[in-house]
């Protein structure tokens, strides 16, 4: 993309460069870095899910070959597990999102003026669910057990946004994540030695810890 925007100088300011760069810092960056954290954390906490996905990593991928989407398909529970690990009490790590209003809207039986600011609580969403801290991957799975993607049911799942503006990179973030976790239960054990909190300006577990190698 920015390669794209490079090459059509006639068209892009430099400012519109430098705010294209910052935009893709915030929004493609630090999302990710920050949920890998926040997986890191949950993971720590919960050792026999980590021992059943390894298992799961093991079957379906050698730890050398390419690792193409057609791989990560065949670890079928990674999926909703990514899902888990952005919804709910499990850290989405873009909280609110602020839409401002071009004409009044009736919402919840409230008429909102245009002009007004209308703001979108992602986190609490995912709260809707029983037992939302506790990790219960039947949530995302059909009767047949494939994971069902609610990727544009924003009233549901609020991590990405929804309408046009919302995350133009959340199948990208996705492969991206699940890339992490394969890896990760491939090849790496891992300690989690000190955790903290962040709320802002994204939310998410900060940590620090060791990695060991699988040696496989
Ligand atoms: C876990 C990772 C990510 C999360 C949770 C996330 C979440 C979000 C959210 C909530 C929005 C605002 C949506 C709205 O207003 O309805 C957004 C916008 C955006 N995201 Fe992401 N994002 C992630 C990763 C990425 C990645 C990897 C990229 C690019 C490679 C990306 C690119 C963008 C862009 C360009 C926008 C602005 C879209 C617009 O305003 O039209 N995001 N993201």
């Amino acid at each position: 993309m920015l390669d794209a925007m490079l090459t059509a100088d006639d068209v892009n300011s430099d400012v519109e460069l430098q705010d294209f760069c910052v935009a893709m810092m915030f929004a493609g960056h630090d999302t990710t870095l920050s949920t890998m954290q926040s997986v890191l954390y949950w993971l720590s906490k919960q050792p026999a899910v980590i021992a059943e996905r390894r298992q799961e990593v093991l079957a379906e991928w050698d730890g050398s070959s390419q690792l193409i989407r057609e791989t990560l398909g065949k670890v079928p529970k990674a999926k909703p597990k990514v899902r888990a690990f952005l919804q709910e009490v499990w850290t989405p790590p873009v909280t609110i999102i602020n839409r401002n209003l071009e004409e009044e809207a009736v919402i919840d039986g409230y008429l909102v003026p245009k002009g007004w600011t209308v703001s979108f609580a992602a986190a609490l969403v995912g709260q809707k669910v029983e037992q939302p801290s506790e990790f219960r991957m039947g949530r995302y799975l059909d009767p047949s057990g494939h994971f069902v993607d609610q990727t544009f049911e924003p009233w549901i799942y609020g991590v990405f946004g929804g309408g046009t503006r919302m995350c133009m990179g959340y199948k990208f973030a996705r492969d991206e994540m699940l890339v992490f976790m394969v890896q990760l239960l491939r090849h790496f054990s891992f300690t989690v030695t000190s955790a903290q909190a962040i709320k802002f300006p994204l939310y998410y577990w900060r940590v620090s810890g060791t990695f060991f190698s699988n040696g496989v």
